[in-house]
């Protein structure tokens, strides 16, 4: 006998568990599920700072083990299992997303900054469901997640310390294990135990209810089955097996958990239901958390913009941990304004806050300090002074157009180079992306065959030098406008050859080509409309010599990626509706468009978690 009907629905399939997690196996198996499991390896490496909540980021996860896994049985035996189950845990506190700690250091620093306070544990469940249509897989994806809210106690220093000893966290999301000794650092738990432990049993029953269990006629219920069936529907649920109607009805949502974030909106309150005295009890809608943070996420990048534009991150790397009041005498600036915006980055977790005072996290040393190697800080300060300006424009363009909302501001070009203060702005902001980016699209193919490059638009060379220390042959040209080869001498690297690197001014639709054997275009065309893109594709096209290549890095997607990638690319086009005319290509449109100019042998890589980039080898005319 199977106690949950629901799962019983799954017995004659083959079902996948995509997790290594001995715990998910422990909760799937104790509730009746028959499953074969198969560890995902998908990298758990999306970039988090591209999802709007963390419940999206760890649906995402959750989605990408699971298809991972669909797509490497069906790889290797030509069938995929019939479903596959991902699911990804983390915690969230203050804005900051904890996974599994890498070491002792890590899991000290997790369990300390959840001492005394409440945290929110998200897990992302995918239940994927796989067939083969004319050999290609073909998968449709339910995903839904769960948040469970967990309250630490104060604990001793000695205790966290002892905790960590006992190896517990290390496997876990957050540092500890809330089943085992983890259980004595709680003190209050708000939602689904199981949910913390690594999966939502309650709510994937509710789902494959939702799955295989449609209402039928005159339901009270109605269409959304939002509970798992009771126990006098057990026989009702077994008829519909294998007779008509028990179809998946895949694509369905909702859920106390909630929507995956950054999807469809929360379901309006449903139709009252009878309760056992008849009384008409009122249906809630889930709490709309996603929503919530979205209209206040404006405030979080403006307190980090606002914290780098006044070196608050500089003064902490050099002297801290300090007092507010210190730090705002360093930046000349009030103490309770300081206060307030310290607060605000240690709430973001831009900052710890110790008895000492505050100091940088480690992303705050590695990203947001003026002059570190990977300084984000340069990007910060020209999307407070600059974009920010424009996207209050943002009604404007969409009511009336982008050029009237770019109007008084004049072209992208105009605003950019107004002055050398805004060049250096602008260069400063690009500097920082492309360094953080440069390795990887240097090394997304193998570039050894050639002997020269030019890069079109390659702005302060950061993309040139990493090139040229890449492939120690290749001597690389950058071309871009005079306003910005003025300023490009500032962001040499130091102690680096840089020889190989040269600049020479112009502009790529009207002044000569400087000769290559390679054209990069990176993070070039999406700022281009169509006709000028051509317009750039057949120039570079007529200077190529046969066998030469063209190599275009891009926010792109993969095809097969598209869905997910237009989450984390939904932006995109807002900025370019405000900044310029052009607007963003797939992979696909990327690779035909360059053999539209007669390049051959296009291929597609990619590059990090943010670029594709697009290799094509220039045919003999
Ligand atoms: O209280 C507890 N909290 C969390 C856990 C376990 O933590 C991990 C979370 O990591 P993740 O979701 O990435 O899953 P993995 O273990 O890496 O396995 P996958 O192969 O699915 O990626 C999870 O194991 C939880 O069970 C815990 O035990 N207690």
């Amino acid at each position: 006998m199977v106690l949950c009907p629901v799962i019983g629905k799954l017995l004659h399939k083959h079902v996948v568990l995509a997790s290594a997690s001995p715990r998910r196996q422990e909760i799937l198996s104790n509730a009746g599920l028959r499953f074969e499991v198969v560890p995902s390896r998908f990298k758990e490496k999306l970039c988090k700072a591209s999802f709007p909540t963390p419940s999206a980021y760890a649906v995402e996860t959750a989605k990408q083990k699971a298809l991972e896994v669909a797509r490497r049985m069906h790889q290797k035996d030509l069938r995929a299992p019939d479903v596959v189950i991902g699911a990804d845990t983390i915690v969230t506190i203050g804005g900051l997303i904890l996974e599994k700690p890498v070491d002792k250091q890590d899991a000290y620093r997790m369990l300390s900054r959840l001492n005394g306070k409440e945290h929110s544990v998200f897990t992302g469940v995918a239940i994927v469901h796989c067939s083969d249509r004319d050999g290609r897989l073909h998968t449709e994806v339910l995903d839904f997640y769960e948040e469970t809210t967990v309250k630490f106690s104060e604990l001793s220093e000695e205790l966290l310390r002892e905790y960590i000893d006992s190896g517990e966290p290390m496997d876990k999301a957050g540092g500890y294990g809330i089943q085992a000794l983890g259980g004595m650092l709680v003190e209050h738990v708000r939602g689904d135990f199981l949910n913390v432990v690594g999966f939502p049993l309650n709510h994937f029953c509710k789902k494959l209810a939702q799955l295989y269990c449609p209402p039928r006629p005159g339901d009270v219920r109605g269409a959304e089955r939002d509970s798992i069936p009771a126990v006098d529907t057990f026989e009702d649920l077994s008829d519909l097996e294998g007779g008509g109607g028990s179809d998946p009805a895949w694509g369905g949502r909702g859920g106390r958990g909630g929507e995956e974030a950054g999807g469809a909106p929360p379901q309006a309150p449903g139709p009252r239901d009878a309760d056992l005295n008849g009384a008409a009890e009122e249906k809630r809608p889930p709490f709309p958390t996603g929503l919530l943070e979205l209209m206040e996420g404006f405030k979080a990048s403006k307190a980090l913009f606002t914290a780098c534009k006044l070196n608050v991150f500089d003064v902490l790397r050099d002297q801290g941990p300090l007092k507010a009041v210190d730090i705002a005498r360093k930046i000349n600036a009030s103490v309770c304004g300081t206060g307030r915006l310290l607060e605000a980055c240690a709430a973001l977790g831009l900052l710890h806050k110790t008895d000492a005072g505050y100091s940088n996290t480690e992303a705050a040393d590695l990203h947001l300090v003026s002059d570190s190697a990977h300084s984000l800080h340069g990007l910060a300060v020209y999307n407070d002074s600059h974009v920010w300006d424009l996207f209050t424009h943002l009604d404007l363009a969409a009511r009336d157009g982008a050029e009237q909302a770019r109007g008084a501001s004049g072209t992208k070009a105009e605003r950019l180079f107004q002055s050398a203060e805004t060049t250096l702005l602008f260069m400063r902001a690009m500097h920082g992306l492309s360094k953080l980016t440069a390795r990887d699209v240097a090394t997304a193919f193998d570039l050894s065959r050639f002997t020269s490059a030019c890069d079109l638009g390659g702005c302060t060379g950061a993309l040139a030098h990493e090139l040229a220390r890449e492939y120690p042959r290749l001597q690389v040209t950058v071309f871009d406008l005079p306003d910005v080869t003025e300023h490009a001498r500032g962001f040499q690297p130091d102690g680096q050859r840089t020889e190989h690197v040269r600049f020479v001014p112009g502009d790529f639709f009207t002044d000569a080509l400087p000769r290559a054997q390679l054209y990069v275009l990176s993070r070039v065309l999406h700022d281009w409309p169509d006709d000028r893109v051509h317009h750039l594709l057949s120039r570079i096209s007529s200077c190529c010599e046969p066998g030469g290549g063209v190599l275009v890095a891009e926010a792109a997607a993969m095809e097969e990626e598209e869905a997910a990638a237009a989450r984390r690319r939904g932006l995109q086009p807002l900025g370019l509706l405000l900044l310029g005319a052009g607007r963003p290509r797939s992979a696909r449109e990327l690779g035909q468009l360059l053999q539209r100019h007669g390049f051959r042998d296009v291929r597609v890589a990619p590059a990090g978690d943010l670029l594709r980039v697009v290799l094509g080898t220039r045919a003999a005319p």
